[in-house]
C-alpha cells in the first residue's frame, strides 16, 4: 500500500528483552535473515480532520478495539503533551499501526508499537514542522509508554527496538542505555509458540526476594558476560548466559520450554533462553546452517498453534527505521 502524502512511515523490530543474563537491564534488537519485517509499522499522515488511529496488519484483532486502549493512541497524548510544554503548534494527524506482531509474546510487541509511533511522530515533526525533539527525549517517552503498559519501568525492550543492538540499562537518567559490543557471527533463532503470555502476569509469577546465592551468581554472570563482550570472547560471554531470576518461575508457563532448552544445549547451541517474558524461546550458534536445522526442528517441536512461527536472525544494528 503506498504511504499517502504528508506522510512518514516507521519500522520497529522485535526485540529480546533480559538475554537471560540481565533481567530488565539487557536488550537485543533482532531481524530474520530473510528480510521478513518482524516488527510494528506506525504511518503519521497529516488531516483536516480530528486526530484518529487505524490498526491493520496479521495481528490488529488482538488488539483493543478502542483506541483509546492502543498503546499508539496514548503515544499521541503523550508526544502532544510534549509539545504543548515546548510551545509547538499541535497538528491533527491520522496514525495508522500496522500490527505485526504478536501480543504477549516475548517480543517486545508492545514497545514495537511504542517506538514505532514516538519516532514516526518525531520524524513527521521533523519533516513537516521544522520542530523534533532529542533522542534521549524520545526514549524517555518510550520508557514512560512501556511502563503504562507492563506495570513497570523496564526499557530492554524499547531501548534496543529504539537505538539497535545489545543495550545494557544503566541507572543514569541522561544516559539511560549504552550500546555493548556483540558478536557478528551469531544467529538468534525466535520460535515463538503462537500462545500468549501476558508481560504483567510473568511478572507476578516471579520472587519478590532472592536468595545470596542466586544474587552473587546473577552479579557475576551479567558483569562476566559483558567484560566478554568487551573482549569479545563468545566462548565466555556465553558460558554464563544462565537466568537465575526469572527463567526458574517462568518455564512452568511454557510448556515444552525445558525439553527443546535441553535438546538444542545437547546439539549444541550456544545459548537458549525466554525471550523477554515469554512465551518466545532464543537459541543462539555462530553458524548459519545450525541456526537453520534448530529452526527446523524448533518448528516441528516448539509451536503449539497455527499462529506461531520461527525466524533466523542477526542483531538489528540499526533499531527503529523510517521506510
Ligand atoms: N499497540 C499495542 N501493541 C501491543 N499491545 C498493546 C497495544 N496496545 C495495547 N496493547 C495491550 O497491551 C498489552 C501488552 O501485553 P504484553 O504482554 O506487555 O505484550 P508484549 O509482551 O508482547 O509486549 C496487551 O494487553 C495489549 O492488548
Ligand atoms: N524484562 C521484561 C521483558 C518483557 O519483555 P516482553 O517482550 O515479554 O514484553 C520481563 O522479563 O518482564
Amino acid at each position: 500500500m503506498p504511504a499517502p502524502s504528508n506522510s512518514v512511515s516507521v519500522f520497529a523490530p522485535a526485540s529480546i528483552g533480559n538475554v537471560s543474563v540481565g533481567f530488565d537491564v539487557l536488550g537485543l534488537a533482532v531481524k530474520p535473515i530473510d528480510g521478513t519485517l518482524l516488527g510494528d509499522v506506525v504511518t503519521v499522515s497529516a488531516t483536516d480532520g480530528e486526530s484518529n488511529l487505524t490498526v491493520v496488519g496479521q495481528f490488529a484483532n488482538k488488539l483493543p478495539a478502542n483506541k483509546e486502549d492502543n498503546i499508539v493512541w496514548s503515544c499521541l497524548q503523550l508526544f502532544n503533551q510534549a509539545l504543548q510544554a515546548s510551545n509547538q503548534a499541535v497538528a491533527n494527524v491520522a496514525l495508522t499501526l500496522d500490527k505485526k506482531m504478536p501480543v504477549g509474546s516475548g517480543l517486545g510487541s508492545s514497545a514495537c508499537s511504542v517506538v514505532a509511533a514516538l519516532a514516526a511522530l518525531n520524524d513527521f515533526y521533523a519533516k513537516y514542522h521544522d520542530f523534533s525533539f532529542d533522542k534521549k527525549t524520545i526514549l524517555k517517552m518510550t520508557g514512560e509508554m512501556e511502563a503504562q503498559i507492563s506495570g513497570s519501568l523496564h526499557y530492554d525492550n524499547v531501548a534496543p527496538c529504539y537505538l539497535g543492538g545489545l543495550q545494557l540499562m544503566v541507572p543514569d537518567e541522561d544516559i539511560i542505555s549504552r550500546a555493548l559490543p556483540l558478536f557478528d557471527d551469531c544467529y538468534y533463532v525466535m520460535a515463538y509458540p503462537g500462545i500468549e503470555v501476558s508481560t504483567k502476569a510473568a511478572r507476578e509469577v516471579l520472587p519478590t526476594s532472592y536468595s545470596r546465592a542466586d544474587l552473587i551468581a546473577y552479579g557475576q554472570n551479567l558483569a562476566t558476560f559483558v567484560d566478554a563482550c568487551h573482549r569479545q570472547d563468545k566462548a565466555q560471554a556465553f558460558s554464563v548466559l544462565h537466568d537465575v531470576v526469572a527463567e526458574p518461575y517462568r518455564k512452568g508457563l511454557l510448556p515444552k520450554f525445558q525439553q527443546a532448552h535441553d535438546y538444542l544445549i545437547a546439539q549444541g547451541a550456544l545459548g537458549v533462553g525466554i525471550s523477554g517474558s515469554g512465551p518466545t524461546l532464543f537459541c543462539i550458534s555462530d553458524s548459519e546452517q545450525h541456526a537453520k536445522q534448530f529452526a527446523l526442528w524448533l518448528q516441528d517441536n516448539y509451536l503449539q498453534t497455527e499462529q506461531g512461527f520461527v525466524h533466523v536472525c542477526k542483531a538489528s544494528d540499526d533499531g527503529v527505521a523510517q521506510l
